[in-house]
C-alpha cells in the first residue's frame, strides 16, 4: 500500500488517481463531498470536532482494510494525519482532554486490529506532497468547496497556517514506513505532463529501490 500525505488541497486525490493508474492498482479516497459531518464541523468546530474525527477514523479504517487487500493500492491520506488534525483542533479548544483520550485509545486499539502480516504493519511508502501557503489557498479556491474558503470565514487563515506548520514537524518525525517528499509548488503534476513524468519517475525510483515493485 502506498499512502499519500499533505495538507488540504496539496493534490493527494489527484495524485492518487494518476499513481494508481500508473501502477495498475486501485485508489482509495477520503470521503469529502459526501461527508455529512464536514460542513457541520466548519460551521461549528467546537460542537462537531469529535464527531467528525470519529467519522474520519471509521472511514479511514475501512479504506485501509480494502486498500490492503491487494499490493500497491494507493490511499489518499494516512490515518496518522487524522490524528494531527484532531490534536490541532483539541489544542485550539475544540475538543476536551477526555475526548482526546478516548480518540487516542480508540485509534491505538484499531491500529492493533489491522490485519497486516506481522512484518507489514505500515504502508510500503509514504509520499508526502509539500506545498506553500499560497499554493494551498490557490488550490482551495480552485476547487471551491464553500466551507473551506477563507473569504467566507477569515478564521480559516490562521487555521491553515497552523495546519501547514504542524505538517512540517509531522513529516520530519514520521517513521512508520519509508517516506519521500514531492515539491508540489515546483512540480505541477496535474497540468504539466513533463512535471508529471518527473514525479512518477521519483516515485518509481523509490518503489524499486525499496523492493516494493520490480524494475
Ligand atoms: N499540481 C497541481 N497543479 C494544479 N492544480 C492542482 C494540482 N494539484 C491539485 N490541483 C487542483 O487543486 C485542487 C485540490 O486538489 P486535490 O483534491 O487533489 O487535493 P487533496 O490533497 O486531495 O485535497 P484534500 O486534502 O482537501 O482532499 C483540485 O481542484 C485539483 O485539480
Ligand atoms: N478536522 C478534521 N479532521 C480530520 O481528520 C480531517 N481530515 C480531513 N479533514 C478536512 C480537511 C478538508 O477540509 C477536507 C478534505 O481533506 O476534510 C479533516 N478535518
Amino acid at each position: 500500500m502506498i499512502v499519500l500525505s499533505g495538507t488540504i488541497g496539496a493534490g493527494k486525490s489527484s495524485l492518487a488517481t494518476i499513481l494508481s493508474k500508473h501502477l495498475g492498482t486501485e485508489a482509495f479516497y477520503e470521503q469529502v463531498d459526501d461527508n455529512p459531518v464536514l460542513p457541520l464541523f466548519y460551521a461549528d468546530p467546537k460542537k462537531y470536532a469529535f464527531l467528525l474525527q470519529i467519522y474520519f477514523l471509521n472511514k479511514r479504517f475501512e479504506s485501509i482494510k480494502q486498500a490492503m487487500s491487494d499490493d500497491n493500492n494507493v490511499l489518499d491520506r494516512s490515518i496518522y494525519e487524522d490524528s494531527l488534525f484532531f490534536h490541532m483542533n483539541a489544542d485550539m479548544g475544540r475538543a476536551t482532554p477526555q475526548e482526546v483520550k478516548v480518540y487516542d485509545e480508540l485509534l491505538d486499539n484499531m491500529m492493533q486490529e489491522l490485519p497486516y502480516a506481522a512484518a507489514k504493519k505500515a504502508p510500503d511508502l509514504l509520499v508526502h506532497i509539500d506545498i506553500s501557503y499560497d499554493t494551498m489557498i490557490k488550490r482551495i479556491e480552485k476547487r471551491g468547496r464553500d466551507y473551506e474558503q477563507p473569504e467566507q470565514d477569515p478564521s480559516l487563515v490562521e487555521y491553515y497556517h497552523e495546519l501547514l506548520g504542524r505538517y512540517d514537524g509531522w513529516y520530519d518525525n514520521y517513521d512508520y514506513s519509508p517516506k519521500m517528499k514531492i515539491d508540489g509548488d515546483k512540480f505541477d503534476f496535474v497540468e504539466n505532463p513533463d512535471d508529471l513524468k518527473k514525479v512518477l519517475a521519483q516515485i518509481d525510483n523509490e518503489l524499486v529501490s525499496r523492493g516494493v515493485v520490480e524494475k
